[in-house]
Formats: structure tokens, sequence, C-alpha cells
């Protein structure tokens, strides 16, 4: 079956969920532009999402993609806390911040019972996964609500757990993406593969569709990817600035910047490894380090820096996500790019 008749949609592009870059939309403007929009759910609560999927309801009609995470949450672990916040004390006395201000809490939480319902009652057409898959009693409940499941595969190893458990497709994500890396079973950074590599591997070994994320900003991407054999493509960076996309001002800047050029894998804004904007706390901290807490521990003392830091216009303390590719990017309406972005399609056009 081709991608299109699987997603339902007029093109085989998936606008990459960006849990606190973007809601409904973004998601909508893409839809309605033909392609597959995303709703990032990692983020909500049950109440928000709720509100979410009602605006969404409003501006389309097409189908669309509920994003979760699926991770398995950590026990808190003091000893690894109190050297994080040791790490971070020089921050908090430089910035003024009172360390017990720090809210202890998980705020990613994974897939649940909750969200399960949520899907039965919205029921949207697509369900995509980062971080494999939930537990299997709520995968089914996803599943028999009609859904199509997607998740993100880094190996060949991941992608062929995904497709034994009954994915409908697989996302190959490329080390180029942006965000947060989706990889589940092989956690050593070393065996990460850019897109060229990882792509053919999957095409070639899996009977399910396979999607090519990471790096991809234009037609031209979109079409190597699709000559490496992938079913279609899912985007992220190149959206974020779109005036749909609720990417912050200092985000914005940032990704207009020479300093968008480099980026890296970091652990410090999580707990888990994520490309973004190389920026201060990344070259003092990291960009990798093991004082981080599991995730989605480590957020919790990074965010009243990264707060006192926005609040003077600074991005020192702040995610910036963002794949190596998106220096080219440039503002312009979904709609728009995502007509660019499908150019890079008319030469597989009969692919569907
Ligand atoms: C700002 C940002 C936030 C992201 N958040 C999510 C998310 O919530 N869920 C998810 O599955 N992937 C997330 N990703 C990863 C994307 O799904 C995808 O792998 C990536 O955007 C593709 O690479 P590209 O950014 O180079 O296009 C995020 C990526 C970015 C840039």
């Amino acid at each position: 079956m081709s991608l299109t008749a699987l997603l339902g949609t007029d093109l085989p592009l998936i606008q990459a969920p960006m849990a606190g870059s973007q809601d409904h939309r973004l998601a909508a403007a893409v839809c309605q532009a033909g392609g597959l929009g995303s709703i990032p759910c990692a983020m909500l609560t049950p109440a928000a999402l709720r509100q979410e999927l009602q605006a969404m309801r409003e501006l389309t009609e097409r189908p669309f993609n509920l994003n979760f995470f699926s991770h398995v949450p950590p026990e808190p672990d003091a000893a690894r806390e109190a050297g994080w916040r040791e790490a971070l004390a020089p921050y908090y006395d430089e910035l003024g911040v009172d360390p017990a201000s720090v809210v202890v809490g998980p705020r990613r939480l994974p897939f649940n019972a909750e969200a399960a319902a949520l899907v039965e009652e919205f029921r949207p057409a697509v369900v995509s996964f980062h971080f494999g898959l939930p537990q299997p009693d709520l995968l089914e409940r996803v599943r028999r609500s009609g859904a199509k499941i997607l998740s993100s595969a880094t190996t060949l190893n991941e992608a062929l757990w995904l497709q034994a458990q009954g994915v409908d497709a697989v996302i190959a994500q490329g080390l180029e993406a942006g965000g947060h890396r989706g990889h589940f079973l092989d956690f050593d950074l070393s065996r990460q593969l850019g897109l060229f590599a990882l792509l053919p591997q999957l095409v070639d070994a899996l009977s399910v569709p396979v999607i090519a994320a990471g790096g991809i900003a234009d037609a031209r991407g979109v079409a190597a990817a699709m000559a490496l054999g992938a079913a279609g493509v899912q985007v992220g960076s190149a959206y974020l600035l779109c005036p749909e996309a609720s990417t912050s001002a200092i985000h914005r800047a940032a990704l207009q910047s020479p300093a968008a050029r480099h980026t890296a894998l970091t652990n410090l804004f999580s707990g888990r490894p994520a490309r973004g904007i190389v920026n201060r706390l990344m070259r003092e901290l990291g960009p990798l380090s093991e004082r981080a807490p599991a995730f989605p521990l480590a957020t919790a003392a990074i965010a009243p820096l990264r707060a006192a830091a926005e609040a003077q216009g600074s991005g020192d303390f702040s995610p910036l996500w963002a794949g190596q590719n998106v220096a080219g990017s440039r503002p312009m309406p979904a709609a728009e790019l995502t007509r660019e972005l499908a150019l890079g399609f008319a030469p597989f056009a009969k692919r569907g």
C-alpha cells in the first residue's frame, strides 16, 4: 500500500511533531496543504490535549497525526539529582535563581490510559510514538481505535522490532534530525547512523513503508530520500520558522543566526540525547554529561534558569532544538513550504 493510501493524505509528507514548538495551528495548515500535520502531545495534560483536539477539528476535517512519547519513566535518584544541582549551582548564583524554586516532577509523561481514552474518543487517523511503543494493552487500544501506528527507529535492529510489533510504517530517524533521538534499544550514540546510511538498510529489510526523517529541508532532500527508497518523508526543523509554529522568538532568532550551523546532541535539557543549536550551557557543561538525571528528570532543575535567562532575552539555557540542515530554512507559511517540499515527489509520482 502506498503511504498516501495508508495515511489518507494527498502527499506522502508528514510534518514532524515538535513538542514545545507547535500545536494544532501548524498541524492544521499542513493538513490543509495535503500533508499529514502532527500534534505533539508529550507536554500536554489530558485537558490541554482535549482542547487541542477540539481546536484541530474546527480547523480541518483532514487526517492528522497525534504523537506521544513512550519512554519508561525512571526511578528518581536523589544522589544524581543532588549532583546535578551542584553542577548548576554557579548558574543559579549568577542568575539570582533560588534552587528551592525548582519544581521537581517528570514534566513529560509517557502515553497512558487517559491518552488512550482520548484517542478512542477523537479517533485520529494516525498515532505516532517516539522512544519505542507503549505497553501492548495500550497499543492494542490505539490499534482498535482504527488509527495507523507509526514509530521512529534509529537502527535496523529497532526497525525490525517495531515491524514485529505490527506498526503500519517505520520512521527512519537519521542522526541529522533535530530534537530527541527516538532510540529505544540501541543506546550507543557512536552507532547511530546518518539518514543516507540508515534509510537503504531499512528499505531493503522491511516490508512496511519506511518514512525518511532527518535533515530534509527542501525539495532536493525529499527527492534524495525518495531515490533511496523512502515511501515518504517526515520534516521537522524546516517548519520551525513558519508563522503557524509556536517557536519562541529566542529560538527563531537562533535558527536564523550563523549559530544554527552548529548543532550537537545534548542530554542536558531533558536527560536524553537531543539535537539542538549549541548554546552556552551545552558548551560549558556538555554537550553530553553523565551528571544529568535520566529522562525526563533533568528538565526540572534547568527550567528556572531557562526562564530567568529568557526573561533577559537570552537562549543560553534554552533547548534550541534543530536538525543539522536548518541553516537554509526561511520563514514562510506552512502551506507554501509544504508545496515547495512536494516538488521533490514529482519524479516519483507513480510510487504515490
Ligand atoms: C523542535 C523539535 C521538537 C521535536 N519534538 C518531537 C516530538 O515531540 N515527538 C517526536 O516524535 N519527534 C520530535 N522531534 C523529532 C522529529 O520527529 C524528527 O525526527 C526530526 O524533526 C527530523 O529531522 P529534521 O528536524 O532535520 O527535519 C522534534 C524535532 C524538533 C526539531
